[in-house]
């Protein structure tokens, strides 16, 4: 066990056995992070549900926008990404996920802000409410009931969908997700309909069930997931835009959850660049100089490895409905998978199931978001108390 100076404590091998015994999960998980990711399917049936109460049936009196920014930071910010990727290329107007204070310099009363913050209390999501009211764009805010994100709202007479407060921010992605969604619906932007979150929220509901922790590590894909991870240096690349939102989710949860350093992105632009990484001190020249008769208990962090993480799209888009012809992405994906083989970096790969987009897009997503709790709690790092980004906040004032 390692005490840090800063309240950090954990230890550097991950424990396995700690994985199976629901009692040391329990103790190590406090504030309840398993228990409120498993939440998430109810998360969409809430929000949707309190989403519908929220008059944005205004948001089309004024017609189509010409853009649309989502303004928020961390998990608030991600359902930008997802916005854009629900929405696909054949959207008629630009979505913009924008993380910065205020909003873009051209936004004006042509345009629709969405301002989202769990807390709402981001200096992102209020500079932008705040700028979205004086130009005169439509705004609408998605956040904690009783906010100051609620106050700017009500300045603006702006719809505000209540999502009440689940700490931390990272463990609502779904419930701050469904309203901006919805808010793209209402203009007319995207075609989630009912059945769509049905089958969204259901298909969460079953990966909590098979991510549970009384599942143990061999029928549980999200702490084999994990004890895969254990040690690594992972790279997640997702196959297709929307696995690539998978992908990027999860190198948030593994560096805020895990704490684990993480490579995420499209495998399109890393297949360029990046997937040059297999080649390094981290990939094949490490698997290179292993020495196969070697106690793995006395590896000393030196020969950290890398594990790719695959997130693949399913192939179920119509060609035509997609930013690149789907044979393309799933050689590509073929094509890394068989690179890291001969490499010898061991590949996981998750593959999309469902029909809609937010189906597919959860599918991507429930299963790594566990796998980043149980690789915390294997470490015995709460996945809850992140003493940095508190310390962080502290220092900068924030
Ligand atoms: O959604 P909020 O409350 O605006 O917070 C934004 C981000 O800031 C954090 O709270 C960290 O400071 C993240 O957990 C969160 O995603």
């Amino acid at each position: 066990m390692i005490d840090g100076t800063a309240g950090v404590s954990g230890r550097r091998d991950a424990d396995e056995a700690l994985l199976d015994s629901p009692e040391a999960l329990a103790e190590h998980d406090p504030g309840g992070m398993l228990r409120h990711t498993a939440s998430a399917g109810a998360q969409v049936r809430e929000s949707a549900a309190l989403a519908a109460e929220a008059n944005l049936a205004v948001l089309a009196d004024d017609g189509r926008p010409r853009a649309v920014v989502i303004a928020g930071i961390g998990t608030a910010g991600r359902t930008g990404d997802v916005l854009a990727t629900v929405a696909g290329p054949r959207c008629p107007v630009p979505v913009i996920a924008h993380r910065s204070a205020g909003v873009p310099g051209w936004v004006g009363a042509a345009d629709v802000v969405i301002a989202v913050s769990a807390s709402g209390r981001s200096p992102e999501a209020l500079g932008a409410a705040e700028a979205a009211h004086r130009r005169g764009a439509r705004l609408v805010a998605v956040g904690a009931p009783d906010s100051q994100l609620q106050s700017v709202a009500e300045r603006a007479r702006a719809p505000f969908i209540p999502v009440p407060r689940r700490a931390p921010a990272r463990a609502s992605l779904w419930a701050l997700t469904v309203p901006v969604l919805l808010a793209a619906r209402s203009l007319g932007l995207v075609k989630v309909n009912e059945a769509d979150l049905a089958e969204t929220a259901a298909r969460l509901d079953a990966d909590a069930d098979r991510c549970r922790p009384a599942a143990e590590s061999f029928v549980n894909p999200a702490k084999s997931l994990a004890l895969g991870l254990a040690g690594s240096v992972p790279i997640v690349w997702g196959s297709s835009p929307l696995a690539t939102v998978a992908a990027r989710r999860f190198g948030d949860t593994l560096s805020a959850n895990a704490r684990y350093p993480v490579v995420t992105g499209a495998l399109g632009e890393a297949g360029r660049g990046r997937v040059g990484l297999l080649d390094g001190v981290f990939g094949g020249l490490a698997e290179g100089e292993r020495d196969i008769f070697a106690d793995p208990s006395e590896d000393d962090g030196e020969g950290t490895r890398l594990r790719l993480v695959l997130l693949r799209d399913g192939g179920l888009n119509a060609e035509d409905d997609t930013d690149e012809p789907l044979a393309v992405e799933e050689r590509r994906a073929d094509a890394v998978q068989t690179l890291a083989e001969r490499r010898g970096v061991r590949c996981d790969v998750v593959t999309a199931e469902g029909g809609s987009a937010l189906e597919r897009l959860a599918s991507l997503i429930a299963v790594p978001d566990f796998a980043s709790i149980y690789l915390a709690l294997a470490h015995g790092l709460d996945p809850m108390a992140v003493p940095a980004i508190t310390e962080m906040k502290e220092l900068s004032n924030q």
